[in-house]
């Protein structure tokens, strides 16, 4: 049962490193050197954790560093699993679930993306105000367990408007505007074709991408905050100039990285200040 196996990895990973943590961080294509951030950090491969799949893409490592940023303990998983590997979308979002186990309040999601509004060019950092799930499933499918969230879940405002505010005011004290957009989720891995981003265009898509939606849906029905934010890696299909590839993803991430660490770092340290700054129920019981 989902429940008894996102506990029992819980409970590994609190023990090989105790006590609350108060954010998540999911990397994604590219993204992993944002852990470099952390203080102290606590390193486990996803190997050595109970029910975690593997990863499959490149720039996604497979492990779980927990460590200090700010007065902040956060998790960050460097590599997450994507429904095109495979993967059913309860694989896809465990790591989520697991957050939800170890008592953790909120959770930010990166991602690549490709860039379908004008202003939204390779080495945007863009903050998800809502999106599309355009994968065709949702992670929630299935017989619930009302102990993960409620069977019917609201999804007025799945990306915080609380965080967003905050992020916007952390890129202005940067010096940069940190733009608002909305994600259209595609399930890949093939990249969109022309007609396709002209679609998504016309349904109100600012960026694309193949990830992220399953896990905000996920942190949502556990009840974390959640915060979006995503770089543009290249012009969608029909926008950019030249073929796209996963190689020049990789690139551009490695390029803007820095610039979303920054921002990530701020954020986080902007929580450590709340009163409610990690607040995990550790040990976690399992049925
Ligand atoms: O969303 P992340 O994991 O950052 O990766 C993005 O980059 C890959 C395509 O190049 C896809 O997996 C897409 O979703
Ligand atoms: O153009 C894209 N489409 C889908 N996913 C992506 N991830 C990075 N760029 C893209």
């Amino acid at each position: 049962m989902l429940y008894t196996r996102a506990s029992e990895a819980a409970n590994v990973i609190a023990g090989r490193a105790p006590g609350p943590i108060g954010a998540g961080v999911v990397l994604g294509s590219g993204l992993g050197g944002l852990a470099d951030r952390l203080s102290d950090p606590v390193a486990m491969p996803y190997a050595e954790l109970p029910h975690f799949p593997m990863t499959t893409v490149a720039g996604h490592p497979g492990r779980l560093l927990i460590g200090g940023i700010g007065g902040l303990r956060v998790a960050m998983f460097q590599g997450r699993f994507h429904h095109y590997e495979g993967h059913d979308l309860e694989c896809v979002t465990f790591p989520i679930r697991v957050l939800h186990r170890l008592g953790v309040p909120r959770v930010i999601l990166t991602a690549a993306t490709g860039g379908i509004r004008d202003d939204l060019g390779p080495g945007s950092i863009v903050c998800l105000s809502d999106h599309l799930n355009l994968m065709g499933v949702s992670p929630l499918r299935g017989r619930n367990d009302d102990r993960l969230g409620p069977r019917f879940l609201d999804l007025s405002e799945v990306y915080s408007s609380r965080l967003r505010s905050l992020a916007r005011e952390e890129a202005a004290r940067l010096g940069f505007v940190l733009p608002e957009g909305v994600y259209a989720c595609m399930p890949g891995p093939n990249y969109e074709t022309p007609a396709e981003i002209r679609m998504l265009r016309a349904l109100g898509a600012d960026v694309v991408g193949m990830s992220t939606v399953p896990e905000a849906i996920v942190a949502r029905h556990s009840g974390l905050e959640v915060l979006g934010l995503v770089i543009v890696t290249n012009w969608a299909a029909g926008i950019s100039p030249a073929p796209l590839s996963h190689a020049e993803v990789i690139e551009a991430s490695l390029a803007v990285g820095g610039r979303l660490a920054d921002l990530i770092d701020a954020v986080l340290r902007r929580l450590s200040t709340e009163p409610d700054a990690g607040r995990s129920p550790v040990p976690v019981p399992v049925p």
